[in-house]
């Protein structure tokens, strides 16, 4: 199976759950899983078990927010689902290849075929916002443009990408000469540039104000709904992800505690994941150093 084309390929908006699934003339199922992850754990090096039994699928165009304390384990999934933690699991797959035990050539592929989005949107900032673009498209690049020479079409469908985010007038723009909210945007036209099956967002608004938050989700929500390509996000902010994500998962100590799609995501459940104010209080009057992430 193609690594960059099958999300495109199979891409189905996010369907009401309980709605029939679809399948295609030869009887395949059009919104097989982009993810699947059985029985995921991860121990790090110093023996820390980070994730630990972790089971989830994410289909063509579902949003999935990840929500936990810090030091939960979202981010060890992200790794792991790229490799780039030590994991074991019954499966653990990205777009039909297997991760555990994969080589080197399978992982950079898995790793060209899936876009990042990051806190700190980790642009190179004397570049202009179209060649950071442009540089999502390099593992799939030659010769020419790996040593900086992009083609016509490349340059085309990073200005078409730009133009998609919002931001076509600001090409020529150095990266550091936007606001927070143009570069994560154009953090994510550069990995659309990548033709990602799945992308992951790890905390991508953590570092905006609530109206750039919500203008990003919703490019990524829009991004998963109409390309039907996959995004996994890690939030703290629990009403975004009831307003832009379509399911949660909860982890604790690398566990998930409450899973389901985010209109079952009750007061109840948030104060079980993030404990309620009067936890907080009480956290913070005996431990003089709360707030700090456990070593566990
Ligand atoms: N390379 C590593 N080696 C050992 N332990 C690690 C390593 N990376 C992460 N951990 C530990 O694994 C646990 C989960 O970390 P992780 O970064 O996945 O949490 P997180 O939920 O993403 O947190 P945050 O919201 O702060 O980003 C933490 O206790 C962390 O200290």
């Amino acid at each position: 199976m193609s690594l960059t084309t099958s999300a495109r390929r199979t891409a189905t908006p996010a369907r009401p759950t309980g709605s029939p699934t679809p399948t295609a003339a030869h009887g395949q199922r059009l919104d097989s899983p982009v993810l699947v992850a059985k029985d995921l754990s991860v121990t790090y090096k110093n023996g820390h078990t980070a994730l630990s039994d972790f089971t989830l699928d994410v289909r063509p165009g579902e949003v999935v927010a990840l929500l936990g304390h810090s030091g939960s384990g979202k981010s060890t999934l992200m790794k792991a689902v790229t490799g780039l933690a030590p994991a074991t699991a019954t499966q653990l797959s990205v777009d039909g290849t297997d991760i555990p035990g994969a080589n080197a050539a399978t992982l950079r592929a898995v790793r060209a075929s899936t876009g990042y989005v990051f806190q700190h949107f980790n642009l190179v900032p004397q570049l202009s916002a179209l060649t950071n673009v442009l540089t999502g498209g390099l593992h799939s690049a030659g010769p020419l443009s790996r040593a900086g020479l992009f083609s016509r079409a490349q340059r085309e469908q990073a200005l078409a990408l730009l133009a998609r985010v919002g931001l076509a007038d600001k090409a020529s723009a150095r990266a550091d000469s936007l606001s927070g909210g143009q570069q994560q945007r154009v953090a994510i036209a550069r990995a659309l540039m990548q033709g990602p099956s799945l992308v992951l967002a790890d905390e991508p608004v953590a570092s905006l104000d609530p109206r750039l938050a919500g203008s990003v989700l919703s490019l990524l929500r829009k991004i998963a709904h109409e390309d039907g390509i996959p995004v996994i996000v890690s939030l703290h902010v629990v009403d975004l992800a009831r307003r832009y994500a379509d399911r949660f998962v909860a982890l604790d100590a690398g566990r998930i505690t409450h899973a389901g799609p985010v209109a079952s995501l009750t007061e109840d459940m948030v104060a079980d994941i993030y404990g309620s104010p009067e936890d907080d209080d009480a956290a913070a009057e005996s431990q003089p150093n709360a707030g700090q992430e456990a070593t566990a």
